[in-house]
Protein backbone atom coordinates (compact mmCIF):
# COMPACT_ATOMS: atom_id res chain seq x y z
CA UNK A 1 0.00 0.00 0.00
CA UNK A 2 3.26 2.35 0.95
CA UNK A 3 3.53 2.34 -2.62
CA UNK A 4 0.03 3.41 -3.92
CA UNK A 5 0.19 6.20 -1.24
CA UNK A 6 3.85 7.47 -2.48
CA UNK A 7 3.01 7.39 -6.39
CA UNK A 8 0.04 9.80 -5.38
CA UNK A 9 1.83 12.04 -3.27
CA UNK A 10 4.14 12.44 -6.22
CA UNK A 11 1.77 12.92 -8.64
CA UNK A 12 -0.42 15.58 -6.64
CA UNK A 13 2.60 16.94 -5.32
CA UNK A 14 4.16 17.77 -9.09
CA UNK A 15 0.97 20.30 -9.36
CA UNK A 16 2.54 22.33 -6.73
CA UNK A 17 5.20 23.00 -8.96
CA UNK A 18 2.82 24.40 -12.19
CA UNK A 19 3.84 28.23 -11.57
CA UNK A 20 7.54 27.34 -12.42
CA UNK A 21 6.12 26.29 -16.13
CA UNK A 22 7.99 28.28 -18.81
CA UNK A 23 7.03 28.92 -21.92
CA UNK A 24 9.60 26.65 -23.86
CA UNK A 25 8.05 23.69 -21.67
CA UNK A 26 4.53 24.98 -23.13
CA UNK A 27 6.69 24.07 -26.77
CA UNK A 28 8.05 20.93 -25.50
CA UNK A 29 4.63 19.99 -24.86
CA UNK A 30 2.70 20.98 -27.94
CA UNK A 31 6.00 19.31 -29.78
CA UNK A 32 5.47 16.30 -27.69
CA UNK A 33 1.53 15.98 -28.57
CA UNK A 34 1.97 16.60 -31.91
CA UNK A 35 4.28 13.76 -32.01
CA UNK A 36 1.77 11.25 -30.53
CA UNK A 37 -0.98 12.27 -32.26
CA UNK A 38 0.85 11.33 -35.75
CA UNK A 39 2.29 8.55 -34.50
CA UNK A 40 -0.95 7.34 -33.20
CA UNK A 41 -2.49 7.93 -36.73
CA UNK A 42 0.61 6.07 -38.68
CA UNK A 43 0.43 3.42 -36.70
CA UNK A 44 -3.00 2.89 -36.62
CA UNK A 45 -3.15 1.32 -40.38
CA UNK A 46 -0.14 -0.76 -39.58
CA UNK A 47 0.94 -4.29 -38.17
CA UNK A 48 1.98 -2.39 -35.25
CA UNK A 49 -0.99 -1.35 -33.58
CA UNK A 50 -1.82 -4.93 -32.20
CA UNK A 51 1.64 -5.24 -30.74
CA UNK A 52 1.02 -1.79 -29.40
CA UNK A 53 -2.33 -2.87 -27.92
CA UNK A 54 -0.52 -5.39 -26.09
CA UNK A 55 2.57 -4.06 -24.73
CA UNK A 56 0.04 -1.32 -23.25
CA UNK A 57 -1.72 -3.98 -20.95
CA UNK A 58 1.58 -4.88 -20.67
CA UNK A 59 2.22 -1.79 -18.77
CA UNK A 60 -0.81 -1.13 -16.94
CA UNK A 61 0.04 -4.53 -15.34
CA UNK A 62 3.37 -4.01 -14.53
CA UNK A 63 1.97 -0.29 -13.03
CA UNK A 64 -0.44 -2.01 -10.94
CA UNK A 65 2.47 -5.33 -10.24
CA UNK A 66 4.29 -2.14 -9.02
CA UNK A 67 1.57 -0.24 -6.91
CA UNK A 68 1.09 -3.81 -5.08
CA UNK A 69 4.92 -4.64 -4.76
CA UNK A 70 4.72 -7.75 -6.57
CA UNK A 71 8.48 -8.44 -7.02
CA UNK A 72 8.64 -11.40 -8.67
CA UNK A 73 6.65 -10.02 -11.49
CA UNK A 74 8.54 -6.66 -11.17
CA UNK A 75 11.67 -8.64 -11.12
CA UNK A 76 10.59 -10.92 -14.11
CA UNK A 77 9.71 -7.51 -16.42
CA UNK A 78 12.80 -5.18 -15.70
CA UNK A 79 14.91 -8.62 -16.69
CA UNK A 80 12.78 -9.29 -19.97
CA UNK A 81 12.41 -5.45 -20.69
CA UNK A 82 15.82 -5.03 -22.57
CA UNK A 83 15.55 -8.38 -24.36
CA UNK A 84 12.10 -7.70 -25.37
CA UNK A 85 12.62 -3.55 -26.91
CA UNK A 86 15.49 -5.41 -28.89
CA UNK A 87 13.15 -8.00 -30.29
CA UNK A 88 10.60 -5.00 -30.98
CA UNK A 89 12.87 -3.53 -33.23
CA UNK A 90 13.55 -6.27 -34.98
CA UNK A 91 10.15 -7.57 -35.66
CA UNK A 92 9.30 -3.92 -36.44
CA UNK A 93 12.12 -3.00 -38.83
CA UNK A 94 10.48 -2.72 -42.21
CA UNK A 95 7.70 -0.30 -39.80
CA UNK A 96 10.27 1.40 -38.60
CA UNK A 97 12.29 2.35 -41.58
CA UNK A 98 8.60 2.76 -43.52
CA UNK A 99 8.05 5.34 -41.22
CA UNK A 100 11.61 6.90 -41.15
CA UNK A 101 10.83 7.18 -44.76
CA UNK A 102 7.89 8.94 -44.86
CA UNK A 103 9.43 11.33 -43.06
CA UNK A 104 11.98 12.02 -45.36
CA UNK A 105 9.49 12.31 -48.10
CA UNK A 106 8.00 15.20 -45.86
CA UNK A 107 10.32 17.15 -47.62
CA UNK A 108 12.09 19.24 -44.67
CA UNK A 109 15.16 18.17 -45.74
CA UNK A 110 14.69 19.46 -49.64
CA UNK A 111 13.03 22.51 -48.46
CA UNK A 112 16.41 23.60 -46.29
CA UNK A 113 18.83 22.20 -48.42
CA UNK A 114 18.45 23.28 -52.29
CA UNK A 115 21.00 20.93 -53.66
CA UNK A 116 19.96 17.66 -52.60
CA UNK A 117 21.40 15.04 -54.77
CA UNK A 118 18.00 12.67 -53.87
CA UNK A 119 16.64 14.87 -56.59
CA UNK A 120 16.03 15.15 -60.22
CA UNK A 121 16.86 18.41 -62.31
CA UNK A 122 14.15 20.35 -62.46
CA UNK A 123 12.86 20.91 -65.86
CA UNK A 124 9.23 20.16 -65.92
CA UNK A 125 7.71 16.47 -64.82
CA UNK A 126 6.15 15.38 -68.40
CA UNK A 127 4.62 16.25 -71.62
CA UNK A 128 1.09 16.63 -72.52
CA UNK A 129 1.62 13.62 -75.23
CA UNK A 130 2.52 11.66 -72.15
CA UNK A 131 -0.86 12.45 -70.11
CA UNK A 132 -2.35 11.36 -73.25
CA UNK A 133 -0.64 8.26 -74.29
CA UNK A 134 -0.99 7.41 -70.73
CA UNK A 135 -4.62 7.71 -70.69
CA UNK A 136 -4.97 6.70 -73.55
CA UNK A 137 -3.30 2.93 -72.69
CA UNK A 138 -5.40 2.70 -69.08
CA UNK A 139 -8.52 2.99 -70.54
CA UNK A 140 -7.93 0.62 -73.70
CA UNK A 141 -6.89 -1.82 -71.10
CA UNK A 142 -9.76 -1.52 -69.01
CA UNK A 143 -11.95 -2.16 -71.55
CA UNK A 144 -10.86 -5.34 -72.20
CA UNK A 145 -9.59 -5.95 -68.85
CA UNK A 146 -5.93 -6.17 -69.35
CA UNK A 147 -4.28 -5.60 -65.82
CA UNK A 148 -2.07 -2.90 -65.35
CA UNK A 149 0.27 -1.15 -63.07
CA UNK A 150 2.12 2.16 -63.78
CA UNK A 151 4.32 3.84 -61.90
CA UNK A 152 5.11 7.45 -62.34
CA UNK A 153 7.97 8.52 -60.65
CA UNK A 154 8.23 11.71 -59.09
CA UNK A 155 10.94 13.19 -56.76
CA UNK A 156 11.63 10.10 -54.88
CA UNK A 157 13.98 8.22 -57.14
CA UNK A 158 12.90 5.04 -57.41
CA UNK A 159 16.25 3.09 -58.62
CA UNK A 160 15.70 0.63 -56.39
CA UNK A 161 12.51 -0.11 -57.76
CA UNK A 162 13.84 -0.33 -61.44
CA UNK A 163 16.83 -2.40 -60.26
CA UNK A 164 14.21 -5.47 -60.06
CA UNK A 165 12.93 -5.21 -63.30
CA UNK A 166 14.18 -5.00 -66.94
CA UNK A 167 15.23 -1.43 -68.46
CA UNK A 168 13.84 -0.24 -71.52
CA UNK A 169 14.06 3.37 -71.64
CA UNK A 170 11.81 4.16 -74.35
CA UNK A 171 9.75 7.00 -75.58
CA UNK A 172 6.06 6.19 -74.16
CA UNK A 173 3.52 5.39 -76.28
CA UNK A 174 -0.10 3.80 -75.77
CA UNK A 175 0.91 0.77 -78.17
CA UNK A 176 4.27 -0.15 -76.37
CA UNK A 177 1.83 0.28 -72.65
CA UNK A 178 -0.85 -1.88 -74.31
CA UNK A 179 1.63 -3.92 -75.64
CA UNK A 180 3.98 -4.64 -72.38
CA UNK A 181 0.76 -5.50 -70.33
CA UNK A 182 -0.60 -8.03 -73.32
CA UNK A 183 -1.25 -11.32 -71.33
CA UNK A 184 1.05 -14.01 -71.91
CA UNK A 185 3.79 -11.37 -73.23
CA UNK A 186 7.37 -11.58 -71.68
CA UNK A 187 6.93 -8.52 -69.87
CA UNK A 188 3.41 -8.14 -68.88
CA UNK A 189 3.88 -9.40 -65.08
CA UNK A 190 4.59 -6.37 -62.63
CA UNK A 191 5.08 -2.74 -63.10
CA UNK A 192 6.06 -0.91 -65.38
CA UNK A 193 8.08 2.71 -64.20
CA UNK A 194 7.70 6.01 -65.75
CA UNK A 195 10.40 8.69 -65.66
CA UNK A 196 9.11 12.06 -67.73
CA UNK A 197 8.29 11.30 -71.14
CA UNK A 198 10.29 7.71 -70.98
CA UNK A 199 9.28 4.17 -69.19
CA UNK A 200 12.54 3.08 -67.61
CA UNK A 201 11.62 -0.22 -67.09
CA UNK A 202 8.83 -2.86 -66.75
CA UNK A 203 8.49 -6.16 -64.78
CA UNK A 204 9.39 -4.56 -61.77
CA UNK A 205 9.08 -5.47 -58.22
CA UNK A 206 7.08 -3.16 -55.86
CA UNK A 207 6.36 -3.36 -52.35
CA UNK A 208 3.30 -4.89 -50.75
CA UNK A 209 1.12 -2.08 -48.55
CA UNK A 210 0.16 -3.98 -45.10
CA UNK A 211 -2.19 -0.94 -44.61
CA UNK A 212 -5.69 -2.79 -42.93
CA UNK A 213 -7.31 -0.14 -44.19
CA UNK A 214 -7.52 -1.30 -47.92
CA UNK A 215 -10.21 -3.18 -49.06
CA UNK A 216 -10.36 -7.17 -48.58
CA UNK A 217 -11.60 -7.85 -52.17
CA UNK A 218 -8.68 -5.97 -53.47
CA UNK A 219 -5.66 -8.20 -55.15
CA UNK A 220 -1.75 -7.85 -54.76
CA UNK A 221 -1.68 -5.55 -57.80
CA UNK A 222 -3.32 -2.68 -56.22
CA UNK A 223 -1.56 -3.46 -53.08
CA UNK A 224 1.68 -3.00 -54.54
CA UNK A 225 0.31 0.52 -56.28
CA UNK A 226 -0.34 1.49 -52.67
CA UNK A 227 2.83 0.25 -50.99
CA UNK A 228 4.63 1.95 -53.65
CA UNK A 229 2.72 4.91 -53.05
CA UNK A 230 3.58 4.70 -49.12
CA UNK A 231 7.29 4.24 -50.03
CA UNK A 232 7.75 7.20 -52.11
CA UNK A 233 5.93 10.49 -53.69
CA UNK A 234 5.14 8.37 -56.79
CA UNK A 235 1.60 8.41 -58.31
CA UNK A 236 0.18 4.93 -59.76
CA UNK A 237 -2.19 3.71 -62.26
CA UNK A 238 -4.05 0.77 -61.48
CA UNK A 239 -6.01 -1.19 -64.46
CA UNK A 240 -7.52 -4.00 -62.73
CA UNK A 241 -7.94 -7.68 -64.56
CA UNK A 242 -11.03 -8.72 -62.90
CA UNK A 243 -12.99 -5.36 -63.32
CA UNK A 244 -10.98 -3.02 -65.55
CA UNK A 245 -11.62 -0.03 -63.56
CA UNK A 246 -8.41 2.34 -63.32
CA UNK A 247 -7.35 3.44 -59.71
CA UNK A 248 -4.77 5.60 -58.66
CA UNK A 249 -2.99 5.11 -55.27
CA UNK A 250 -0.88 8.19 -54.45
CA UNK A 251 0.42 8.77 -51.00
CA UNK A 252 -0.34 5.69 -49.54
CA UNK A 253 -4.08 6.59 -50.71
CA UNK A 254 -6.16 4.49 -53.44
CA UNK A 255 -8.66 6.23 -55.36
CA UNK A 256 -10.81 3.64 -57.09
CA UNK A 257 -12.06 3.33 -60.28
CA UNK A 258 -11.53 6.64 -62.12
CA UNK A 259 -13.34 8.38 -65.11
CA UNK A 260 -10.85 9.11 -67.51
CA UNK A 261 -11.55 13.23 -67.32
CA UNK A 262 -10.45 12.78 -64.21
CA UNK A 263 -7.15 10.66 -64.73
CA UNK A 264 -6.28 13.59 -67.19
CA UNK A 265 -7.39 15.95 -64.08
CA UNK A 266 -4.93 13.68 -61.64
CA UNK A 267 -1.62 14.08 -64.60
CA UNK A 268 -2.39 17.50 -65.15
CA UNK A 269 -1.65 18.26 -61.25
CA UNK A 270 1.25 15.87 -61.38
CA UNK A 271 3.00 17.24 -64.73
CA UNK A 272 2.23 21.01 -63.26
CA UNK A 273 2.62 20.14 -59.92
CA UNK A 274 4.08 24.22 -59.21
CA UNK A 275 7.65 22.73 -59.57
CA UNK A 276 9.22 25.52 -61.16
CA UNK A 277 7.80 28.53 -58.82
CA UNK A 278 8.70 26.54 -55.91
CA UNK A 279 12.17 26.18 -57.60
CA UNK A 280 12.28 30.36 -58.65
CA UNK A 281 11.62 30.85 -54.90
CA UNK A 282 13.86 28.97 -53.56
CA UNK A 283 16.47 29.89 -55.90
CA UNK A 284 15.31 34.03 -55.07
CA UNK A 285 15.68 32.67 -51.77
CA UNK A 286 19.22 31.58 -51.84
CA UNK A 287 20.51 34.44 -54.37
CA UNK A 288 18.73 36.71 -51.68
CA UNK A 289 20.59 35.14 -48.46
CA UNK A 290 24.14 35.77 -50.90
CA UNK A 291 23.59 38.93 -51.47
CA UNK A 292 23.09 39.72 -48.30
CA UNK A 293 25.80 37.81 -46.90
CA UNK A 294 28.23 39.84 -49.44
CA UNK A 295 26.71 42.99 -48.32
CA UNK A 296 28.03 42.19 -44.67
CA UNK A 297 31.09 41.22 -45.94
CA UNK A 298 31.89 44.34 -47.34
N1 LIG B 1 4.63 -6.81 -55.59
C1 LIG B 1 4.26 -6.65 -56.86
N2 LIG B 1 4.92 -5.81 -57.66
C2 LIG B 1 4.53 -5.63 -58.93
N3 LIG B 1 3.47 -6.24 -59.50
C3 LIG B 1 2.78 -7.09 -58.75
C4 LIG B 1 3.11 -7.33 -57.38
N4 LIG B 1 2.24 -8.22 -56.88
C5 LIG B 1 1.39 -8.51 -57.89
N5 LIG B 1 1.70 -7.84 -58.99
C6 LIG B 1 1.00 -7.92 -60.28
O1 LIG B 1 -0.35 -8.16 -60.01
C7 LIG B 1 -0.75 -9.37 -60.65
C8 LIG B 1 -1.70 -10.11 -59.77
O2 LIG B 1 -2.76 -9.35 -59.51
P1 LIG B 1 -3.96 -9.83 -58.55
O3 LIG B 1 -4.99 -10.48 -59.38
O4 LIG B 1 -3.44 -10.53 -57.35
O5 LIG B 1 -4.35 -8.37 -58.07
P2 LIG B 1 -5.68 -7.56 -58.02
O6 LIG B 1 -5.35 -6.35 -57.20
O7 LIG B 1 -6.84 -8.43 -57.61
O8 LIG B 1 -5.85 -7.06 -59.51
P3 LIG B 1 -6.91 -7.46 -60.59
O9 LIG B 1 -8.14 -6.68 -60.24
O10 LIG B 1 -6.21 -7.00 -61.83
O11 LIG B 1 -7.09 -8.96 -60.52
C9 LIG B 1 0.52 -10.14 -60.87
O12 LIG B 1 0.40 -10.97 -62.00
C10 LIG B 1 1.55 -9.07 -61.09
O13 LIG B 1 1.58 -8.67 -62.44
Amino acid sequence: MGRIFDFLENYFGAFASFSTIRWIDIVEILLIAVFVYQFMLWIRNTRAYSLLKGILIVLVFTFIAYLLEMNTILWLVYNAGGYAITAILIIFQPELRKALEELGHKKIVSTLIPFDSNKKEETGRFSDRTVNEIVRASFEMGAVKTGALIVIEEDTILNEFIRTGINLDSLISSQLLINIFEHNTPLHDGAVIVRGDRIVAATCYLPLSDNLELNKNLGTRHRAGVGISEVSDSLTIIVSEETGRVSVANRGRLQVGVTKEELREILKVEQNNVKQEKLKNKRKFWKGLMKNEKKSDE
